[in-house]
């Protein structure tokens, strides 16, 4: 008997299974879109966790910039085209992804659920969804517990580098030993931007002492101190402020590219040259991103900056978040030529609303819409997408 094709997994058909579970009276119990996602997960969450999560830096234009510039962009139709199956896929890291969606890095996830176990949630997350989680460095449990509530999902670890060396590289290896398949090093947050609104309030949850398990599980972080943060929680904290930024250049990418074999990846270039600069340095990957517009106001768009970094970056692959919230958003960055793209805050109101179970909900309404996008644009696949490309539109 033939054996029928394999039928790649369509996302779309979670807006079927939306509707006939309205059939019986169930309705999604997290929203399907951001604006209403947001709303409810403002209503839901402590004001110190919703001023850090929801903030950005200055008067937020760059963040409300990177949402709003996504207008800019427009995507034609093809029509004739049989897209009765769609195939999402990429290749990263040597690894066939089912999407090119992922989870960036959110150093509060440990905070977003009320039991005060986000990061494990999130990795829940991608445990049923098969979208891959950015681990932070700033979790409220250690990596290594994370990466085992991943399921047969890869991980990639967000590293922060710390001044001290001997502690990064032992971050670093604990990374490996734990699975993850990618060493994340973000370049734009060794200090805090300017964020008013939690300056307002006096508010940065890491000097309470949330979400800093990664330093005090590491053995070389606990060296440090002369009593254990089980003991002494504040000096634990206080330690941590200190040692947190290292200020890194160029002279530093033989070292980074030194602590690991993984694939090792630059979040936060927004420039060609540094993406070359990269790349020639052993780069394997760059990330596209403005930080969601907290760390630096007065930027360009993040989607903006996108095209001339694809261009400058050839083959190497280049990851993207900033401002995508929507699965029509995730379709625009692929198409100027993202490899895979990430999102920051609506899976983060996702883990608020509803746990585990509420983030993936978020994951699975951007990719059935970023399905359903590619069906009705004519795009089969992610390569389609990328050959469509998008357009410069006046509004
Ligand atoms: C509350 C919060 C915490 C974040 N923590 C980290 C972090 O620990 N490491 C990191 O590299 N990026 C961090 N980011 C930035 C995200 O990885 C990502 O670049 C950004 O959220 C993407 O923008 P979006 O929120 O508009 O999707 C954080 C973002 C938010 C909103
Ligand atoms: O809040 C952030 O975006 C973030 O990534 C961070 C992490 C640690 C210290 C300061 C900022």
């Amino acid at each position: 008997m033939a054996v029928p094709p394999k039928r790649p997994p369509q996302f779309g058909d979670y807006q079927n299974a939306i509707y006939f579970a309205g059939l019986n009276g169930v309705l999604p119990g997290v929203p399907v879109d951001f604006a209403t996602l947001e709303a409810r997960a403002a209503a839901a969450l402590p004001p110190a966790t919703l001023t850090y999560l929801q903030g950005g830096c200055g008067d937020e234009h760059t963040q409300r910039h990177n949402a709003d510039a996504f207008a800019h962009w427009g995507m034609t139709p093809r029509m004739m085209v049989d897209c009765s199956r769609r195939d999402l896929s990429v290749e990263l890291f040597g690894m066939t992804l089912p999407t090119p969606l992922f989870m960036s890095p959110v150093g509060i996830n440990g905070i977003c659920t009320q039991d005060g176990h986000g990061d494990l949630a999130a990795a829940r997350a991608a445990a049923i969804t098969g979208v891959p989680l950015c681990q932070s460095t700033l979790s409220n449990d250690p990596l290594e517990d994370v990466a085992a509530q991943l399921g047969e999902t890869p991980g990639f670890f967000q590293l922060y580098t710390p001044k001290n060396d001997a502690l990064t590289e032992s971050l670093v290896c604990r990374a490996e030993a734990a699975g993850y398949k990618a060493i994340v090093v973000t370049l734009d947050t060794w200090v805090t931007g300017w964020r008013p609104r939690d300056l307002n309030a006096a508010n940065f949850p890491q000097l309470r002492g949330h979400v800093l398990a990664n330093y005090f599980s590491d053995p070389v972080f606990r060296g440090l101190l002369d009593r254990t943060p089980e003991e002494d929680k504040a000096a634990a904290v206080q330690q941590w402020s200190g040692v947190f930024g290292k200020v890194l250049t160029w002279a530093d990418m033989p070292w980074l590219r030194s602590l690991t074999k993984l694939p090792l990846v630059l979040k936060g270039i927004c420039h060609p040259d540094d993406a070359r600069r990269a790349i020639d340095a052993g780069a394997d990957a760059i990330y596209c991103s403005n930080h969601g517009g907290r760390q630096a106001n007065g930027g360009i768009a993040a989607i903006d900056m996108l095209p001339a970094v694809v261009a400058a970056s050839g083959r190497t692959p280049v990851l993207f978040d900033s401002g995508i919230r929507s699965g029509t958003d995730m379709v625009k960055a692929l198409a100027l030529g993202a490899t895979a793209v990430g999102v920051g805050r609506p899976y983060a109101y996702g883990l608020a609303l509803g746990g585990a179970e509420g983030a993936a909900h978020v994951l699975k309404c951007l990719l059935a819409e970023a399905d359903l996008l590619m069906a009705v644009n004519g795009y089969p696949t992610i390569a389609d997408v990328r050959a469509a490309g998008a357009e410069r539109q006046s509004r």
